[in-house]
């Protein structure tokens, strides 16, 4: 049973029209570090969407009118408003969803500045299409305009780093939004919402409401007046959404889940691949959906990988996630921790050897962190490919290692699962590179790296792992419609 702080909780309420208005019926959540009740976050549903959308719809003529470098100058402020607060922004992420504070402070709220500063500044470079039609005299061009009220729905790994990923080129293009976080991890986005009148930002333009995706997100995005769903999370949600969405021929962005592969060829540079793949690997609790959930590695080299794979993976401390000596927090929820350990049983039962972190190596807190969702990395080999070990996302830090022979053999396993987000490939020989990339079926290749990111690229992924891209020009593209004008001169 999940223990209840004594004193003030944090009662959060949904931000609409510019103004904080309160629910009447919350939903816990949690401190993943110590298993407490610490926050409220408003139970939003029917009503609470249809005040939001109504408040979008209000503020889309103003807004969309607004000059691109005018919403970039909105923008570019809240973005400074966030970065002056770091520290506490960096905190209260690390406290909502059990990751490091280290983590936070580096990644997820350097990169939601980024993204706002980014998709502001990319809104003043889109160019659009122009033809002549010689002899008819005609001109054709082409105009981009805002859709509408967009619906935004992200998920709880990263926060309000997946947020303003949707939110930055949403308002950038010209549209309205209404945001729904998870109901897992709510915080940074109300902190953000307290930013948003000083930014400068009209009321209406930007309106979060909060709540579970049963009730809040289903009446989002079966809302009439929502022409656009710019969803992150599981692919079994996303199959929801699109049911929902369908009679109204909604616009769908769907960044989804993902079991991506490393491939090691014999040639890599080992130290590093060994240590860019247990950061893969583990990286925020191997709670990333691009986080290397199966490494298939050239059997000359798998004994020595394997070896020192299995002791930096004991090198990743995991512990209390303010602690700056830890590479990991906790895990988001009990639920999920259970449903990641169920995995790992599940190894055991099936006979493949667990190597190192759950079950085997033990895991030391404080006792006031005893109540946390705490896990060890875990590495396992001997899954078989069709187990669900390696066929099922599992979203937490637990890797299978297993060994290959041939080039063609490992690009056909690496493309034996449903989903097909992201692959990471370590060799020295640039064509094989080339080679093994083009035939991948994943939306992101890494090659001796991984999670580098440039904005202006198309992220997104195959197969069960999405529909669609975003990014740069993707991103603008899904934001507007596009319209040919011709003129006969
Ligand atoms: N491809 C990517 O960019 C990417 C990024 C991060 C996470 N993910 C994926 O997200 C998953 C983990 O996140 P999660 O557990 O929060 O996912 P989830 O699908 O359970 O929830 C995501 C969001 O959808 C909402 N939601 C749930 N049911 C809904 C419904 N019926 N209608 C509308 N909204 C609904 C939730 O409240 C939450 O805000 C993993 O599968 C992970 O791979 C993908
Ligand atoms: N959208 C991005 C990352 C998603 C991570 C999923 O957990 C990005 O890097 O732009």
């Amino acid at each position: 049973m999940e223990r209840s702080t004594p004193g003030a909780l944090l009662v959060l309420e949904n931000f609409i029209g510019g103004k904080f208005v309160s629910c009447s019926s919350h939903i816990d959540s949690y401190d993943p570090s110590t298993g407490d009740v610490y926050c409220r976050v408003p139970d939003s549903g029917g009503e609470e969407v249809e005040e939001a959308v109504q408040a979008a719809r209000d503020a889309f003529p103003a807004w969309a009118s607004r000059s691109p470098a005018d919403r970039a100058q909105v923008m570019n402020r809240l973005a400074d408003l966030i970065e002056a607060r770091l520290e506490e922004f960096a905190r209260a992420e690390s406290k909502d969803q059990g990751k490091t504070v280290t983590f936070a402070r580096t990644v997820d709220i350097p990169r939601s500045v980024h993204n706002l500063r980014f998709f502001a500044s990319s809104a003043l470079h889109h160019t659009t299409d122009c033809s002549q039609m010689e002899p008819a005299g005609c001109l054709n061009y082409t105009i981009r305009c805002p859709v509408g009220v967009a619906a935004l729905i992200s998920p709880w790994n990263l926060p309000l780093y997946l947020l303003t990923w949707k939110i930055a080129p949403a308002i950038a293009a010209g549209n309205t939004v209404v945001a729904k976080p998870s109901e897992l991890t709510s915080v940074t986005a109300w902190m953000m919402c307290r930013l948003m009148n000083e930014a400068g930002l009209p009321p209406g333009v930007v309106n979060v409401v909060f709540g579970s995706g049963m009730r809040a997100g289903d009446a989002l995005v079966s809302h009439p007046d929502v022409p656009l769903v710019s969803f992150t999370g599981s692919t079994a949600t996303a199959r929801v959404i699109a049911e929902r969405s369908a009679p109204y021929c909604k616009r769908l962005s769907l960044e989804l889940g993902g079991k991506n592969p490393a491939i090691v060829f014999a040639d890599a540079d080992l130290e590093r691949c060994v240590a860019t793949t247990v950061r893969s690997s583990f990286s925020n609790q191997g709670e990333i959906c691009l986080c290397t959930s199966r490494v298939f590695v050239e059997r000359s080299v798998y004994p020595e990988f394997l070896r020192r794979f299995v002791a930096a993976a004991r090198q990743w401390k995991t512990g209390v996630p303010s602690d700056p000596a830890n590479s990991n927090g906790a895990l988001v929820s009990r639920e999920h921790l259970e449903k990641v350990r169920s995995f790992v049983k599940l190894a055991w039962e099936e006979g493949a050897q667990v190597h190192c972190g759950e079950g085997v190596d033990k895991l030391e807190v404080p006792e006031q962190n005893a109540g946390g969702y705490y896990m060890l990395p875990t590495v396992v080999t001997g899954a078989t490919d069709s187990s669900r070990l390696m066929q099922e996302e599992i979203f937490g830090p637990v890797v299978c290692v297993a060994p290959f022979d041939l080039e063609e053999e490992v690009i056909l396993r690496a493309n034996g699962v449903r989903y097909g987000l992201a692959a990471t490939v370590w060799s020295r020989d640039v064509g094989r590179v080339h080679r093994v990339a083009k035939q991948l079926q994943a939306g992101l290749v890494w090659t001796n790296c991984w999670l580098v990111r440039d904005l202006n690229l198309p992220f997104g992924g195959m197969k069960n792992s999405g529909v669609g891209r975003e990014g740069g020009k993707d991103s603008h593209h899904f934001f507007t419609e596009v319209k040919t004008v011709t003129i006969k001169h």
